[in-house]
């Protein structure tokens, strides 16, 4: 049986890329700050001391993040001489470091051209799109236009949007038109809607996404966004490896909000769950029953909008803990000639300035019972991996990325 499982933890980074420079993000280290902050005993709410990831340490994610920061070993990590994974770190060839475009080049798609960005902090909207987007809807106007955090603006606006009806538009540093409304107030397939209507608008803008942010709670201190989150992607600019292989006849099981991302191409079978604990529950559940020729890929999105665009380090440290507790069942439930993959789709250092993500390498930790551990060093871009898996299951080559299949040697006595 030949298998990919893709675990993507969102925004989890493992240290600045050369060309952080362009980006704001020189030094920005999500895994590397966040292991300094508790080894420093500056993150010991609702957990304690240095960061504990024994688990990803075997694997070798602890020897790739000391490359990746040139030899600097996140502080109260250590590195190992007998790891049990292949090991690397990539850099993006991408343009922008948002989800769509580190999910697609994983998947062998760089994008090569520039997003549209509403670059404005405040009135961040052209007010002809606006005019159109009320019209259109139906709405009485709306609240927000402006660069914001997504928890943040619904305590501001929160309660002035269920007074008066008005969805709270917002943006970030990303490609993205954002609307939070009320999910009871207003109505979460009302938001659906609107999300339709605006993805249609933002599309000469050249937007990547349209999000819908839904939330629920009676009050500025209550409220809550859902797992209802929805995105409205645009489509990859050319054939992801998951078109390839769907269309060769495999399957390719989407877990969480990866059907969105890649605007539901090459996706055969799809899972939604909510919270780390659900979606790594639903991918054990999910691997059981998966056939030879898939690919099943999860995305665990709290790394990134509970803690990482939060700023939330001990939350981010005791999340990569809770995953790295549950990552043997994970080794355990695949067959031996499966690949495992950790990695991630760009960084969101929570010790960062803002709330927006960071230009980071992603980790590339690769796991096989069958073949030997190598050190895969520095990956010129994330299609490596997308490479890789079309070369694992004998599909025409991908345009971009280099397979490190071969560095991989299969054991002399694999079965
Ligand atoms: O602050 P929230 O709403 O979580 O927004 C974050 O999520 C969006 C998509 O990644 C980006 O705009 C980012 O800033
Ligand atoms: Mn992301
Ligand atoms: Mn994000």
């Amino acid at each position: 049986m030949k298998r990919v499982h893709i675990m993507v933890l969102d925004s989890f980074g493992i240290g600045a890329t050369r060309d952080a420079d362009k980006f704001g993000d020189v030094g920005a280290n999500t895994l590397g700050h966040i292991a300094q902050q508790c080894a420093r005993g500056q993150a010991d709410t609702d957990r304690e001391g240095p960061l504990k990831l024994p688990n990803f340490t075997r694997l070798g994610l602890v020897n790739a993040a000391t490359e990746s920061a040139g030899g600097q070993t996140p502080e109260g990590l250590t590195t190992t001489d007998a790891t049990i994974g292949s090991y690397g770190f990539a850099e993006e060839l991408s343009s922008g470091k948002d989800t769509p475009s580190g999910h697609w080049e994983i998947a062998g798609v760089p994008v090569l051209f520039d997003w549209g960005y509403f670059s404005e902090k405040e009135q961040s909207f052209p007010q002809s799109m606006l005019d159109a987007f009320i019209e259109k809807t139906g709405v009485p106007g709306i609240l927000g236009n402006c660069h914001a955090s997504g928890t943040e603006i619904i305590q501001r606006l929160g309660e002035e949007h269920m007074e008066t009806g008005k969805p709270i538009v917002y943006t970030s540093a990303d490609s993205v038109f954002q609307i939070a409304c009320h999910e009871e107030s207003f109505g979460l397939d009302r938001l659906y809607e609107l999300c339709e209507v605006a993805r249609e608008l933002v599309n000469e803008y050249n937007i990547g996404r349209v999000i819908a942010r839904p939330f629920i709670g009676d009050d500025a201190d209550t409220f809550e966004r859902t797992g209802n989150r929805k995105d409205l992607a645009v489509e990859p600019p050319s054939k992801t490896v998951l078109q390839k292989l769907a269309e060769a006849g495999g399957e390719v099981i989407s877990i969480g909000k990866i059907a969105d991302i890649y605007a539901h191409t090459g996706i055969t079978q799809k899972y939604k769950a909510t919270g780390l604990g659900p979606l790594f529950d639903k991918t054990l559940e999910v691997i059981q029953d998966a056939p030879d020729r898939s690919i099943v890929f999860t995305n665990f999105v709290d790394f990134d909008s509970s803690y990482g665009h939060r700023r939330n380090v001990p939350g981010y440290a005791a999340a990569l803990e809770y995953f790295d507790k549950r990552v043997p069942e994970l080794l355990d439930a695949v067959d031996d000639d499966d690949l495992v993959i950790f990695t991630a789709d760009h960084g969101c250092d929570p010790t960062w300035p803002g709330s927006d993500h960071t230009r980071e390498h992603i980790p590339v930790i690769v796991y096989c019972k069958n073949r030997e551990s190598a050190n895969l060093g520095l990956r010129n871009s994330f299609a490596d991996i997308g490479q890789t898996i079309a070369d694992y299951f004998g599909l025409e080559a991908m345009d971009y990325g280099e397979s490190f299949l071969p560095t991989m040697k299969p054991k002399a006595n694999a079965a």
